[in-house]
């Protein structure tokens, strides 16, 4: 299992430091959401740069213009992009297409898919399904003890990736889904110790693996 950082809220500089910092536990790097609505598609090029080995996955949540979107990301250094699964299936094809072409892929966020679409997207057998429990439901809405990912079941043989205020308490909750990555940001970024939460989680994730 891997832990693919999620990078968000800060500014690229803090990004680049506290990656640095916690480097050894992680696998990937995501320059988050907020980081490229703030500070441009510059954010992923400069953090690619100062990451060459690291896998890196630019959290665009592309919802259109997919063409346009993944050649500003895969050509600053993206890895992986994200698009959003509710966004219109064409779209999705696009991001896929664009990402095969430079052998690269895609991370479906499941963010608000109801059971018919996640049947259809299903069939992209390539992409990286993202079960999301999203910031706002977090902060403003669902209890995280209360959440479950149930509904993702079907997407047993694919690989999958799993996000939203996952910590150490969350493993033995994910352990049944078999992720191949879990996306943490806040309980690494925002712990007061940062190195400590990213070397106990690993240290989990290998406990748990053994
Ligand atoms: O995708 C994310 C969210 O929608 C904000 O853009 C986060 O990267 C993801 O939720 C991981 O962050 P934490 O929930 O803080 O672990």
């Amino acid at each position: 299992m891997y832990i693919q950082l999620a990078l968000d809220r800060m500014t690229v500089d803090k990004a680049i430091k506290i990656t640095k910092e916690v480097n050894c536990y992680i696998d990937w790097i995501e320059v988050g959401t907020s980081l490229i609505k703030e500070f441009g598609i510059k954010s992923i090029y400069t953090i690619k740069n100062v990451f060459p080995d690291k896998p890196l996955v630019a959290d665009i949540k592309t919802i259109d213009n997919a063409k346009y979107e993944c050649e500003l990301c895969f050509e600053a250094g993206a890895d992986i992009i994200t698009v959003m699964g509710v966004a219109p299936l064409v779209t999705i094809e696009t991001c896929l297409n664009e990402a095969a072409k430079r052998k690269r892929n895609i991370m479906i966020d499941l963010l608000n898919v109801n059971e018919t679409t996640l049947r259809k997207l299903i069939e992209y057998k390539d992409a990286i399904f993202c079960a999301h429990l999203s910031k706002d439901e977090q902060e403003l809405s669902v209890s995280k003890a209360e959440h479950s990912f149930d509904r993702f079941n079907i997407l047993e043989d694919r690989t999958l990736a799993i996000a939203g205020g996952i910590s150490i308490d969350s493993i033995e909750k994910i352990k049944p889904f078999n992720p191949l990555i879990i996306i943490v940001g806040s309980a690494i970024t925002q712990a007061a110790d940062k190195v400590k939460a990213a070397r106990e989680l690993k240290q989990s994730i290998l406990f748990m693996e053994d």
